[in-house]
């Protein structure tokens, strides 16, 4: 047993604390429920029964068939907490696996999301530690490891608030945070650790004495991402580090199965709870599903259209990569379409992506984002809608996304883009219990918005450079994909989908050779593979690749069905999540970038030179959305133009890179520099420059696309106000 934290005047409340442990003990051990049995099955336990011991010196009442948070044996300061926050009813998931966790059990626990699978682990830790009487000086006995940092910190926040009246201490350990040494510091007086693989990682290998030998509970929400390969040398490395005699908690709405998985938990004998198995559905009942064929080229007038009809709902956008999301959000934003716009990434600094988080669950806004918000985030429970533009990896990453809306007793919506190419997809999903209704998009009531996107591109050059990465990261999301029943690079027509970005030329991409074979055209081959056989697409590692009221309902109706379909009573639109593919080997792609840039040279009113083109835009901005002839004509003077240009911006590059070269050798003789450039397309000018100042000594990969620097003096000297969140539940 551990020793208490010692309060000099909580004798009275120690001996309290002592008598009720021991009744806990005796309550848990007495009642639990057979290894292998299912709470669920268990007759209810009675409104009226009495709870806990029964009659003086008698049994104590059973817990397996508990309905009621207060109907368990749990402590007084737990229950406060839960009553505190308004938690009174259990969920399924609750009812099935407390039983269990709380006399110490491994667990494997499954159930759709939005279920309360969170309550489900944050009681037995905060009882474990209780009942073991664990104080400071005891160290880490708890550990919560999640795949995301906003889903750490949401994890964080709920164990705050039930944990309230308890004296654990509890840090937030998440990459991103720069004050890596002060965590350093602290991090052995913690009890109850959140964190993200990475940054536990980095504490286990760098932080003096950083001692987990008395570990108690271990979990891992999001148990099959975090098994999955993409953290799997994480994992494995924390987990060398663990004690093995431990309890072991898995959560997941899409769990794993596979016994390699386990076996390298070593877990003892787990139970198996997975609460919705024999469901009909593998998703909420109360999410309305839907799916549309929305060919590449038209996703994002399919995209503008459905916001513009629903500018009073909380909108999740999904697309499979950073670069797709900042074009879009950028090209969206100059656009105004009407409500408050926000994007979430892995690239995104970490206080920013917090913020953004915060807003997204307060306003009515549309939040474009990769799946970094795919899984566990509760947007306190209000998403209207999720759209996955571009089509999830694979089943369980369509369950995740569209798992952000209807959460717990809620309602919500969701609506699925796919390619013709697609198809397949919908086949799987309804085989694996999702039921997703397909509709035809009113094609009629699209408003294109690619002749604005030109238009954009023109007047904005950092615009096209934002287009061109995210239609090459788009191909290459598509081109690394592992189900190719559903992906297939072959199968785009990508010049149709580079004129959709608003580019006048189809950038060239090193991964893909563009040998048109006869006309590209939808359904005939555009591109071919120019390094098939040299990169196995199956082996690159995922990550950046890798989710109202009655009159909205009409337009949305009006807008998103054909009259067949709304004569037929079907529902209405779009939306879903999926995962987005990390590209950890960082390349430099050469990509034929035709900047424009003009000879003359002109001054704005501020004194700013300006490019012949922006000028031209100017000219056209009272009517940018031109009709077909004049587009064709414009964009054929454009490209003479743009070829003219090229030669000279060749040059000017060429020089721009030299130049830079001579710099930063300069610079690192004076050792000033020690880093090198991050990004495989070259990232943007503020993360350069970030990365110039950076001395990394070592890299942790936190969560998708994200890395994390150790010794990171010059940016925490920066930063001397930055949040460490190693925060106390105090009681
Ligand atoms: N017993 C309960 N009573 C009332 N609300 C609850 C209860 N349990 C959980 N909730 C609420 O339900 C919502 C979803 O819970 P939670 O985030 O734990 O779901 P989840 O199963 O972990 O979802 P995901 O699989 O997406 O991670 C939260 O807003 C939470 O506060």
């Amino acid at each position: 047993m551990k020793k208490s934290k010692g309060k000099p005047d909580s004798k009275k409340v120690r001996m309290l604390e002592t008598e009720e442990i021991e009744l806990l003990n005796s309550w848990i051990h007495s009642q639990r429920p057979e290894s292998g049995s299912n709470p669920l099955s268990s007759p209810p336990l009675d409104k009226k029964e009495p709870v806990g011991r029964v009659g003086e010196g008698g049994n104590f009442s059973r817990y397996a068939g508990a309905s009621r948070f207060d109907q368990l044996p749990i402590s007084r300061r737990t229950k406060n907490g839960l009553k505190g926050a308004g938690f009174v009813k259990m969920t399924e998931i609750q009812r099935a696996s407390l039983p269990h966790s709380l006399c110490g059990r491994d667990i494997l626990g499954a159930a759709k999301t939005g279920s309360g699978k969170t309550l489900a682990f944050v009681i037995p830790v905060l009882e474990k530690l209780y009942r073991e009487r664990w104080g400071p000086e005891d160290g880490v006995g708890s550990i919560i490891i999640s795949p995301t940092r906003e889903l750490a910190d949401q994890l964080f926040d709920v164990l705050k608030t039930v944990g309230k009246h308890h004296n654990f201490s509890a840090g937030l350990l998440i990459g991103g945070r720069k004050d890596v040494d002060t965590e350093k510091e602290r991090v052995n007086e913690l009890n109850i650790l959140v964190c993200t693989p990475g940054r536990l990682l980095q504490h286990m290998d760098e932080t003096p004495n950083f001692d987990c030998s008395q570990l108690q509970v271990l979990i891992l929400d999001e148990a099959d991402r975090i098994l999955d390969v993409g953290f799997k040398k994480a994992l494995n490395a924390i987990v060398s580090q663990l004690p093995k005699h431990r309890q072991t908690m898995l959560f997941s709405a899409t769990q794993t199965k596979s016994v390699q998985d386990l076996a390298r938990l070593s877990l003892k004998d787990p139970e198996y709870i997975s609460v919705h198995e024999e469901s009909v559905t593998a998703t909420p009942s109360h999410l309305r599903q839907t799916a549309m064929i929305v060919p590449l080229d038209q996703k994002l007038d399919m995209l503008w259209s459905f916001i513009k009809a629903h500018l009073n709902s909380k909108i999740l956008v999904f697309l499979s990569s950073c670069k797709q999301v900042k074009f879009v959000f950028e090209a969206f934003k100059k656009l105004r379409p009407g409500i408050p716009l926000m994007c979430l990434h892995g690239r995104m600094k970490q206080e920013r992506r917090m913020g953004i988080y915060a807003q997204f669950c307060e306003k009515r806004s549309v939040l474009f984002s990769t799946d970094v918000a795919s899984r566990g985030l509760d947007f306190n429970k209000a998403v209207d809608w999720v759209v996955q533009v571009d089509s999830p990896e694979d089943v369980a990453s369509y369950i995740h996304r569209v798992g952000r809306t209807a959460r717990y007793n809620s309602g919500g919506r969701s609506v699925l883009f796919l390619m013709p190419s697609e198809m397949k997809m919908l086949e799987k999903l309804r085989e694996s219990k999702v039921p997703i209704q397909f509709i035809k998009a009113n094609t009629k009531r699209l408003q294109p918005v690619s002749g604005l996107l030109s238009a954009l591109l023109v007047k904005y050059p950092d615009m096209q450079q934002l287009a061109q990465r995210s239609f090459i990261t788009y191909l290459r999301s598509i081109h690394i994909q592992k189900d190719k029943e559903v992906f297939d690079v072959m199968k785009l027509s990508i010049d149709e989908f580079s004129a959709s970005l608003g580019l006048p030329m189809t950038p060239k991409v090193r991964f893909l050779n563009q040998k048109i074979k006869g006309k590209t055209g939808p359904g005939k081959p555009s591109v071919e593979m120019e390094n098939s056989g040299k990169e196995d697409a199956s082996v690159i590692p995922k990550e950046e690749l890798l989710t109202d009221d009655f009159k909205e309902e009409k337009v949305e109706r009006d807008f998103l069905l054909t009259k067949d379909s709304q004569e037929e009573g079907k529902a209405s639109i779009m939306g879903d999540i999926m995962p987005a593919t990390r590209v950890l080997k960082k390349k430099k792609l050469k990509i034929n970038v035709h900047r424009p840039v003009g000879s003359r040279v002109v001054f704005d009113e501020e004194g700013n030179t300006r490019p012949p083109l922006a000028m031209m835009a100017d000219a056209k901005s009272d009517n940018i959305a031109l009709d077909q002839d004049q587009k064709k004509e414009y964009y054929k003077k454009l490209r003479e133009e743009l070829k003219r240009a090229d030669k000279e911006d060749k040059l000017l590059d060429r020089e721009r890179r030299r130049e830079k070269r001579v710099k930063e050798k300069m610079k690192w003789k004076k050792g000033n520099v020690e880093e090198e450039d991050n990004d495989e397309e070259g990232e943007e000018e503020e993360e350069k420059m970030e990365q110039g100042r950076r001395k990394r000594s070592k890299i942790y990969f936190d969560n998708d696309s994200d890395v994390d620097t150790a010794n990171d003096n010059d940016n925490r000297k920066e930063n001397k106000i930055l949040t460490l969140q190693l925060l106390c539940i105090v009681s």
